[in-house]
């Protein structure tokens, strides 16, 4: 697919066909999506892959089957989730550093998402408030230090939302050419 046509293409998928995502595919894509700017090429990242009963480590934070507290609407929304990529970045102690490496590493998941897209493959990028909290962080071995960047569901969409439209980039373009 050509490059625009792919940019413009890629929908952020919600809902999922039961489908399994093979491993070794986003091993792949995640090997080409690593070649992103980085300033320094401090490289600081890591990715946590969930996938298959691990989900249930994600499926069942909010309750298991059989608790009180049990949320089945959450579980089942969550195990509707072929595959969960967590990007992890070590957090630099200087704010410049910091901020330089969750641009690079948001970069990666635009890759990521082309990519997959290309592949047939859709993502969605969640940065829901709990990937922040102790629970989901020690269900993924996430460490001290770490900074979650993006909870990315992954699979092959049971449906395509209709695009949003954006503003066009000449409506917010100045330029300057005099001296
Ligand atoms: C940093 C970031 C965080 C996001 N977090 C969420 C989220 O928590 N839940 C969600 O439904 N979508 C989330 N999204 C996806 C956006 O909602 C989506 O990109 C937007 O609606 C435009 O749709 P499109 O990607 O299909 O063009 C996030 C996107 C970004 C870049």
């Amino acid at each position: 697919m050509e490059l625009t046509q792919l940019i413009k293409e890629r929908r952020s998928i919600q809902i999922f066909e039961e489908r399994e995502v093979s491993l070794d595919l986003v091993k792949e894509l995640l090997d080409t999506a690593v070649w992103v700017p980085n300033h320094r090429m401090t490289q600081p990242w890591r990715f946590i892959i969930v996938h298959g009963e691990a989900r249930k480590r994600i499926a069942e934070l909010k309750g298991k089957p059989g608790d009180a507290s049990f949320n089945v609407n959450y579980y089942n929304k969550m195990m509707g989730v072929p595959m969960f990529i967590a990007v992890v970045i070590q957090e630099n102690p200087v704010l410049g550093i910091r901020e330089e490496d969750y641009s690079s590493a948001s970069c990666i998941i635009q890759n990521l998402s082309l990519l997959a897209w290309e592949q047939g493959l859709g993502m969605i990028w969640k940065s829901y408030g709990h990937m922040h909290e102790a629970a989901y962080r020690n269900a993924l071995g996430i460490q001290p230090g770490e900074r979650v960047v993006g909870s990315l569901h992954v699979g092959y969409a049971s449906q395509v939302p209709n695009a949003q439209p954006r503003i066009p980039a000449t409506d917010r373009i100045t330029v300057i050419d005099q001296a």
